[in-house]
């Protein structure tokens, strides 16, 4: 399975190529709609929310709803775009009626200024128009797919908030993904403590108006997932890592975790390996789950979870020190329309990009050709693994 995105944040539109899914999967086109929703929600958003409606169109390798087995081909549309004609044609010429909006200050913790270097952009919007989240819509879209492949081999996943800047809103024991998006459902904020949302919606009010923004932590678990998929032998066979590499490649993600991660770093073994266990009902199993269902790189069967540190929103209302590209001059960063805080969509993107990881191993793992061999192969697999 591959992936490829294209698109500015204010050009056109989104598209996407998704390569690898089986043949007979049966879409549900109104769940890739329910999850462009979701990554569209959540308390501290910016104004681009209230413009755009994010909707799939799904324009090849799938028929009747249900995929061929051929590259799927994907677009979402940026209604933002009529508001950025002219400056974000593709095709027409650059003109000085075209060419304006240019930004000349780079954003601190942005992509700007080395994007800028990189690429030769003076005008800083060429960088920005690409390193923007936009991007993420995709990402979930094509996610959205590969969930739904996963639901139809059992595993479920879900991502949720545990915690905005300072506040850990996390309860203290990992819940089954049914219970957790049921309990997250219920508020803005993806939390599972409802306690703490009001004092939240406070904190993200308060970085408002002080020109200031919030990052936070995720928490992405995943059960089901059949034990052996990654392989020890080899460092770069290690699922773990590919589920790291994946989740950092999610815009202002500085740290993932699996299962305790940094915190298994400052206790005992006895507190953190998790006891052997077998009954005849469920076969192997671990009374706890503190290394995140990963041993030696690969699944032990137990639920995976992988935890996303995301940085505070870099564009900022009250701006740092920056300096201009032309005339050196020492000012303030650009600022550009902006959210408070985006973990709660964040939240959905690296729920998304677990699920693209977990689809894609499986599907190299067995025959990924079509659902029914795919459906039997796991199966007989799931009973082999329980019988060892
Ligand atoms: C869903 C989502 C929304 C974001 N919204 C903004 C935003 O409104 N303004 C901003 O400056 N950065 C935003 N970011 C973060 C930037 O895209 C990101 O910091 C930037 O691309 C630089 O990349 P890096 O942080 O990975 O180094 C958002 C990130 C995500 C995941
Ligand atoms: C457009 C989205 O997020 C954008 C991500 C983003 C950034 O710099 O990453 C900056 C903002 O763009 P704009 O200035 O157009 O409002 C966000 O709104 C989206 O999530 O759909």
């Amino acid at each position: 399975m591959n992936f490829i995105t294209a698109g500015e944040s204010h050009g056109p539109q989104l598209t996407g190529i998704l390569e690898g899914v089986p043949a007979g999967l049966k879409l549900d086109i109104d769940a890739i709609n329910d999850q462009l929703a979701k990554r569209q929600g959540g308390y501290g958003r910016g104004n681009r929310q209230a413009i755009e409606h994010d909707v799939v169109q799904i324009t090849g390798g799938v028929r009747h709803k249900i995929t061929l087995g051929s590259p799927i081909s994907l677009t979402v549309m940026n209604r933002d775009h009529k508001h950025w004609n002219e400056i974000m044609d593709p095709t027409a010429e650059e003109t000085a009626e075209n060419s304006v909006r240019k930004v000349t200050r780079p954003r601190p913790g942005h992509a700007d200024l080395v994007g800028g270097m990189k690429y030769n952009h003076r005008d800083f919007r060429n960088v920005l128009e690409r390193s923007s989240a936009r991007e993420t819509a995709m990402r979930v879209a094509i996610g959205a797919i590969c969930k739904q492949l996963l639901e139809q081999l059992g595993i479920n996943i879900v991502g949720y908030v545990k915690q905005i800047g300072a506040v850990n809103a996390d309860v203290d024991h990992l819940l089954p993904v049914a219970e957790i998006e049921d309990k997250i459902k219920n508020n803005d904020l993806r939390v599972l403590n409802e306690d703490k949302v009001d004092a939240v919606h406070d904190m993200i009010d308060q970085t408002k108006r002080d020109g200031d923004t919030l990052g936070g932590i995720i928490k992405v678990v995943a059960e089901n997932v059949p034990a052996g998929l990654g392989s020890y032998t080899g460092w770069n066979k290690k699922f773990d890592a590919r589920l790291a590499f994946a989740a950092m490649g999610v815009n202002a993600m500085k740290g993932v975790e699996i299962g305790e991660g940094f915190a298994a770093a400052t206790k005992f073994g006895s507190q953190v390996m998790d006891p052997i266990d077998w009954n005849e009902e469920k076969g192997w199993f671990r009374d706890s789950d503190n290394l995140g269902g990963f041993e030696g790189g690969m699944t032990n069967g137990m639920p995976i979870v992988v935890q996303a540190a995301m940085k505070p929103i870099p564009t900022l209302y009250k701006p740092l020190k920056s300096v201009d590209v032309n005339t050196k001059e020492i000012s303030q960063a650009n600022i550009e329309r902006s959210d408070v805080t985006a973990i709660v969509p964040a939240s959905i993107v690296i729920e998304s990009v677990i699920a693209i990881e977990i689809a894609n191993i499986i599907t190299e793992t067995f025959d990924g050709s079509n659902m029914e061999r795919l459906t039997r192969q796991i199966k007989d697999y799931r009973q082999e693994i329980k019988e060892f």
